[in-house]
């Protein structure tokens, strides 16, 4: 078989655990309507501890940015961490109006799980390539996920269309695609140990994906 970029190659290979990934019941219950509020601020509450360990993430990637990368490809990911200040204001506020006190919440093993991923990454033991490539399809799982919730037959709740706009614009599926070139990029001329590397961490990526959604979408008892 024809090698084709890294990003497709990662997709068409990993078809299933994609799909699973990005058509989780839990968004499905956003979708169609039915969501529990107490699940949504269940979400929250997890999400906004994940996105602050995320921030250390994303500059963890700048510094390893090889010195000789474009301006323009350093911008993308500078462009990821400026984003992340408006972030955290908006689930700030948001959690006002749900009335979740963040600063009280305990991290949930799964999320605990893909907290200490995030740190291993961050590490100086990754690469890179390895840590572009998680980058792209951590984002990218929330962008396609949410973008099912404006599509034209979505019954999305009127008070979560700020969120799901927020990950399902075109403007974020944008920033997914900057990123795909940027992975193919660095790995086009990777070594086969990097590739396996960052396959693997992809993998990694997803199956915590999943676990996190079934985290958000446990009934409460
Ligand atoms: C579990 C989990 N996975 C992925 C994301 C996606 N994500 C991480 S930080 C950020 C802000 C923009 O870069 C976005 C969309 C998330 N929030 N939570």
């Amino acid at each position: 078989m024809e090698a084709g970029s890294f990003t497709a190659d990662f997709l068409k290979q990993n078809h299933d655990l994609y799909s699973a990934a990005t058509n989780h019941s839990f968004i499905a219950s956003i979708r169609d309507g039915s969501i529990d509020a107490q699940n949504f601020k269940l979400w929250m509450e997890q999400d906004y501890h994940f996105v602050r360990e995320f921030v250390r993430f994303v500059a963890s990637v700048l510094v390893k940015m090889p010195r000789d990368s474009p301006e323009c490809d350093v911008d993308i990911i500078l462009g990821g961490i400026t984003a992340l200040e408006s972030e955290i204001t908006w689930f700030r506020k948001e959690a006002n109006f749900w009335q979740i006190f963040l600063e009280r919440v305990t991290l949930l093993q799964p999320n605990k799980d893909y907290c200490a991923f995030l740190k291993q990454l961050e590490g100086s033991d990754t690469p890179f390539t390895v840590a572009i490539s998680a980058f792209w399809l951590i984002e990218l799982v929330y962008c396609v996920s949410f973008m099912s919730c404006l599509e034209k037959d979505a019954k999305t709740p009127f008070e979560l269309i700020s969120t799901v706009k927020r990950w399902g614009s075109p403007e974020f599926h944008d920033y997914t695609l900057k990123l795909m070139k940027l992975v193919d990029k660095a790995l086009e001329n990777a070594s086969k140990d990097e590739q396996k590397q960052a396959h693997e961490a992809c993998v990694r990526v997803l199956e915590l994906e999943l676990k996190f959604w079934d985290m958000a979408g446990f009934v409460l008892g």
